[in-house]
């Protein structure tokens, strides 16, 4: 276990002395320092004079080169994703899996003019999707690229990229995204996130709660393609055998459970969803391997009582779904069933990480903006909502694939017992 996030109740802990915070304070020693050279780089950057003649000089030219690259990759980034999209919706790469093929050949499997599978294969082989070899005979043959191969062993991004034509309806506009708090489309998708987090507001929704349960076989099929491979790294990452009886909170179809179970022989495993959803883990779980030692419980998390006498509760990409106060709230509830000594662990992609690129605040960050609730957050941010909820000793647990998940950890303090 890494680093411990523990927020402090006095004020002055923000302000750590330099002997609690060193790195803090040579930031802080530095900051003046770092200002005035971003002004600087600034000033030079936005300056064309200045931009062209560090492409005309031989030094500074790659450095140039590479930063117009990266900006027209921003301002091309929708198109690259619509290249990709084609390619999966008319099967090129499922086309290619067994061997290269010939541009006529291509064309007859995908249903495509010659001149319109040749635009295809041309852009996918600039984003290293396919790749193209010049035949003996002149005449091209076309393979798969290594983002393609990577690609066809990834069910899940298959899924993602089969569903983003309701993600990039609702970015069409950006701005009135922005400004209207949610997509129509992405909303539809995700029904749960309106759904109202307190009994009173259920009571008034409930005539209209069935609406979305046909959407929900929908999402837990694309949340089952992904859960794989977040799965192998929460169980990568951590040692559960402790864990006796474990409740997976809105564990969907049950995924995390079974690859749970594959690793606790012994563990008694139970899962909780939305009725809709219980119904479809009800109806899968059997058919799996280690599905019938799942129970399945349903309600809704914020408003039915949950079971308790866990020593673990996991939440597997379901905090970054709601708000501060709905997280709150549904932790203090977790945390009350919870037997003594016990743990909850937070998975799902976080904000802030460097490792994971722009994929938490820039995709999740739109993406969640869309479905109308929630918001990545960072490990520090999840340990305060985990502390608020009366949990203690947050922290962070390592994964090595930090865009797949993170990982936080946090106990119900331990009972004070009074003797006197
Ligand atoms: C993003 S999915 C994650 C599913 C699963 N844990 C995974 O990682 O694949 C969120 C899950 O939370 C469930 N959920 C959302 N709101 C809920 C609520 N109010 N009560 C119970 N379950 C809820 C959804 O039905 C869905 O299965």
């Amino acid at each position: 276990m890494s680093s411990t996030m523990e927020t402090a109740d006095d004020p002055g802990a923000d302000r750590p002395s330099g002997w609690a915070d060193p790195i803090g304070e040579i930031r802080r020693f530095f900051r003046p320092a770092r200002e005035r050279w971003r002004a600087y780089r600034n000033r030079k950057l936005a300056d064309g004079a200045f931009q062209a003649r560090a492409t005309r000089f031989p030094l500074t030219r790659p450095f140039a080169q590479e930063a117009s690259r990266r900006l027209f990759d921003l301002c091309a980034g929708f198109v690259y994703s619509q290249v990709l999209s084609a390619g999966v919706q008319l099967g090129l790469y499922e086309a290619l899996r067994d061997r290269p093929l010939r541009l006529s050949e291509i064309a007859g499997r995908l249903e495509l003019d010659e001149e319109a599978a040749r635009v295809l294969l041309r852009a996918s082989a600039s984003l290293d999707l396919i790749e193209i070899e010049e035949g003996l005979d002149k005449e091209a043959t076309y393979a798969l690229g290594a983002l393609g191969a990577a690609l066809l062993a990834n069910p899940g991004a298959l899924a993602m990229i089969r569903h983003h034509d309701a993600l990039y309806a609702d970015l069409a506009d950006p701005v009135a995204l922005l400004k209207g708090g949610k997509g129509a489309r992405l909303s539809r998708l995700w029904p749960y996130a309106a759904r109202p987090k307190t009994r009173k507001g259920k009571a008034a929704n409930d005539a209209k709660a069935s609406a979305g349960d046909a959407d929900m076989a929908a999402y837990t099929d694309l949340m089952e393609a992904s859960q794989d491979i977040v799965a192998r790294e929460v169980l990568a990452a951590t040692d559960l055998s402790w864990a006796r009886r474990v409740l997976d909170v809105g564990g969907g179809s049950g995924r995390f459970l079974t690859a749970f179970a594959s690793h606790h022989p012994d563990a008694e495993l139970h899962l909780f969803d939305l009725p809709a959803v219980a119904a479809v883990a009800r109806q899968r779980l059997p058919g799996t391997r280690n599905g019938r030692r799942i129970t399945v419980h349903e309600g809704d998390f914020f408003t039915d009582p949950l079971p308790e006498g866990y020593d673990l509760a996991t939440l597997v990409r379901i905090v970054h779904d709601h708000d501060d106060e709905a997280v709150v709230a549904l932790l203090t509830r977790i945390r009350e069933g919870l037997r003594p000594g016990g743990v909850v662990m937070i998975a799902e992609p976080m904000s802030g990480d460097r490792h994971s690129g722009p994929v938490a605040d820039a995709y999740f960050g739109f993406y969640l903006r869309a479905m109308g609730s929630g918001r990545p957050r960072t490990p520090d941010e999840i340990a305060a909502l985990m502390k608020r909820a009366g949990l203690s000793r947050a922290r962070e647990i390592p994964t090595a694939l930090p865009v797949a998940t993170k990982i936080v950890v946090a106990e119900i303090p331990r009972r004070s017992v009074a003797f006197t």
